[in-house]
């Protein structure tokens, strides 16, 4: 029989950093609680700032201008096209982590977001998923009405199986589909003897919020105090539970945010409302996971499974209307934007820059920013011979996930797939990290490097150099010490300048060694 583990890789789009329980939410999250408690928990882990870059490096082990995501493709100008890395899709220079296992002999199913490439070569079906049920594009209504969050995008593609799907079932609600099409894809193949992988790329809790009862009423009241409160429980939370320093500053007031107490009593009713909403999405996200979970228990599975759960990227800061073309009259008529839709079908609502804020708790900034509310994610992994109730401080990149995946599954990253080079991935294996090994992953003195639409981030032990862009920063480098101050809100510059030198020439050379191409707008 094949003992090689199963795999279930569970991502959420746009969660904030603190909004699941064992990160310090008080958002019922019960499933990926238990998953925590079940596994090894990470404090340091990273991703890109936004979603299709994350996903590039999470399907590649490669740096996202390697894998094709230089840019989000919604963001790519004319000098960065037919650029090497900035193709827009997943591109050819990697084979793709489901390539990889079905190649090796693993099922593969997929139910959810892909954003990788939409057109027919580029669907998932076409780069190693068996079975796939996927929304393509950056982001859409979580209902069968597939109304998109930009007019490029409107309405979503989706997909299954190779095929553009132009109708989805009438009950179609994200969460509670894409975890049946998985249980589903598993259960058809179940006893023919190899492994599966299983990628559950929810939508949720991305823009549009949208959620079914009982949870678009259960948090009815709850977010009333607003977000700067929202923010500074969590950062509290964070500190109860050491996830942060215990002399870690809350992080004073952010970009693009209106202090609560100067919104109109009809400003916080929506806000508040948005964020109600939201709360019900991710539990709504969690209650889906957990009956995915569930059925692998019941099927004698779950003990033989690795499972993964991160986040793409931070809160979202952006409203509605922030999306490239979404403040069109014409686009913004077609949605029902009353007090009383909001979370309902018909509605497109995001709960912008305040409540993303809050969703990042102890973090400075979020979303679209290099900010930590912006790129440090959670990530939980559960499995055989990983450590059950860890929690790790070490430094981790969304690339180190394949790597640790193909070391699980006894796989190698291959030198050529179908007849052309690839790349050999720049992450590393965390196994020895997940067994309690390890304490670190990189080494103090080692440096890491990012970039994506002008944000800059480099990162050596606890130091990071950070620059962000117009509208959520100056553009100017700061220094940062995470260890003390996972907000941010103490630039070191003038007191460490060496460092902050030597930081930004690691930077350079990273640009000049990935291709990075700066936007000329
Ligand atoms: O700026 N855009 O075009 C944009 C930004 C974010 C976004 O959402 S995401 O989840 O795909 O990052 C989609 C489009």
């Amino acid at each position: 029989a094949d003992e090689r583990p199963n795999i279930l890789l569970v991502m959420a789009d746009d969660l904030g950093w603190s909004d699941v329980g064992s990160y310090g939410g008080e958002i019922d999250t019960p499933h990926l609680d238990e998953l925590a408690a079940q596994g090894t928990l990470f404090t340091d882990f990273h991703a890109s700032v936004s979603c299709s870059p994350t996903r590039a490096m999470l399907m590649s082990g490669n740096d996202n201008h390697i894998a094709g995501l230089g840019t989000m493709s919604e963001m790519l100008v004319d000098n960065q096209r037919g650029q090497p890395g900035y193709e827009g899709y997943l591109n050819d220079r990697v084979a793709a982590l489901p390539e990889i296992l079905q190649a090796a002999g693993y099922n593969t199913y997929m139910a959810g977001k892909w954003h990788l490439g939409h057109s027919k070569e580029r669907l998932p079906f076409n780069r190693g998923f068996d079975t796939t049920l996927t929304m393509l594009v950056g982001g859409t209504s979580h209902w069968a009405d597939r109304l998109g969050i930009l007019p490029e995008d409107d309405p979503a593609k989706y997909a299954s199986n190779g095929e553009y799907l132009d109708v989805l079932p009438a009950d179609f609600y994200s969460s509670r589909s894409y975890a049946d099409f998985l249980i589903d894809a598993i259960r058809a193949n179940r006893g023919d003897g190899k492994p599966f992988f299983g990628y559950l790329a929810f939508t949720a809790p991305h823009d549009p919020v949208h959620v079914p009862e009982p949870w678009m009423s259960k948090y009815a009241g709850q977010y009333d105090e607003g977000y700067d409160v929202l923010k500074q429980e969590r950062w509290k939370a964070a500190k109860s539970l050491g996830l942060i320093a215990e002399d870690a500053q809350l992080p004073g007031s952010q970009p693009l945010v209106t202090p609560w107490e100067e919104l109109q009593l009809y400003e916080r009713r929506t806000e508040a409302r948005g964020m109600e909403v939201y709360a019900g999405m991710v539990e709504a996200m969690d209650y889906h996971y957990g009956r995915v979970v569930d059925f692998l228990q019941d099927i004698g599975e779950l003990d033989n499974t690795i499972v993964v759960f991160l986040s793409d990227n931070g809160s979202n800061p952006f409203y509605s209307v922030d999306y490239p073309g979404a403040d069109d009259p014409g686009f913004v008529a077609q949605f029902d934007h009353s007090f009383e839709n909001l979370g309902h079908p018909g509605s497109n609502y995001a709960y912008g820059p305040g409540f993303a804020a809050g969703s990042s708790g102890p973090l400075g900034l979020y979303k679209q920013t290099v900010g930590e509310g912006g790129i440090r994610v959670p990530l939980i992994v559960s499995g055989p011979g990983i450590s059950k109730g860890q929690t790790t401080r070490a430094f981790a990149y969304v690339w180190d996930i394949l790597p640790t995946l193909l070391d699980a599954a006894g796989v190698e990253y291959p030198e050529t797939f179908n007849g052309h080079q690839v790349e050999p991935p720049r992450g590393r294996s965390m196994m020895a990290l997940l067994n309690g090994g390890d304490d670190t992953l990189y080494d103090p003195e080692e440096v890491v490097s990012g970039e994506m639409a002008g944000g800059k981030w480099v990162r050596k032990g606890d130091f990071k150099a950070i620059q962000v862009p117009a509208p959520y920063g100056g553009g100017e480098w700061h220094l940062i010490n995470l260890s003390v101050d996972p907000g941010e809100a103490r630039d070191l510059s003038e007191e460490m300048p060496g460092l902050l030198s030597e930081l930004i020439a690691a930077w350079e050379a990273y640009a000049e060694e990935v291709g990075v191409v700066p936007a000329e707008l």
